[in-house]
């Protein structure tokens, strides 16, 4: 009867960091670790939307797309068994950040400039359509640190295979949980009903 259940630490959980710490593809290798859902804010926007990222920075503007992240932000929120891949500003904002914050744990991905450079230089991230790209990433970095900083878990990325991050991750998240459990009365504050984030919730 039992056979079949999953074990896992969260049943959602989001990504983020800076462009290019790998928050798609260690977030899609994540959900499969998990077995949940996988949600890439940045692709579900251009799927929605019709344009790629930089059609939509160059047609729409940057503050069209800061909008519809905040509306897949509410979204996303509301979502269970799922993996979460934000884009690289998204936590970046206040509401965005308060509101995944209280859904459940934000896994921040780091990684240094030269790195985030290497990974970046062969597609297209509108904000790094600069002369210099590396100085640009440099600069964008030092003034978002402080708030990437306010999540929950970090993750260093550089120099690592992905699925030495995945465990890394799945390990944290372990230890995350052990402490929510711990500590009900912090669970008691949350207002989403229903949520299950921290049981290791069977399918
Ligand atoms: N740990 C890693 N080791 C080597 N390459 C990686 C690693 N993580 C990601 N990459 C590669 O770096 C590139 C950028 O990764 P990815 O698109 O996942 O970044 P991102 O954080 O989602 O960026 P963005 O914020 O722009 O969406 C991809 O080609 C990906 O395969
Ligand atoms: O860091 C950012 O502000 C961005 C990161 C990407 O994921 C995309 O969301 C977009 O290129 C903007
Ligand atoms: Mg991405």
């Amino acid at each position: 009867m039992f056979t079949g259940l999953i074990e896992r630490p969260v049943t959602w959980v989001a990504l983020a960091g800076f462009m290019g710490t790998g928050k798609s593809r260690i977030g899609w290798e994540l959900s499969r670790a998990l077995a949940l859902h996988f949600v890439d804010t940045d692709k579900l926007i251009t799927r929605v939307v019709g344009k790629s990222i930089p059609e939509v920075f160059a047609q729409e503007g940057e503050a069209f797309f800061r909008a519809c992240e905040r509306e897949v932000v509410g979204r996303v929120t509301r979502l269970d068994h799922a993996v979460i891949s934000l884009g690289g500003g998204t936590f970046i904002h206040e509401e965005n950040r308060r509101v995944l914050l209280e859904r459940g744990p934000v896994v921040v991905l780091w990684a240094s400039p030269e790195t985030v450079y290497q990974r970046t230089r062969h597609s297209e991230r509108p904000l790094l359509r600069t002369e210099d790209p590396l100085e640009r990433i440099r600069t964008l970095m030092d003034e978002r640190e402080p708030v990437y900083r306010q999540g929950t878990i970090h993750v260093h990325s550089d120099g690592r295979p992905s699925e030495e991050l995945v465990e890394e991750i799945i390990e944290r998240l372990w230890s995350w949980s052990d402490v929510h459990r711990a500590w009900p009365a912090e669970d008691a504050e949350r207002p989403a009903e229903g949520v299950l984030v921290g049981d290791r919730a069977p399918d």
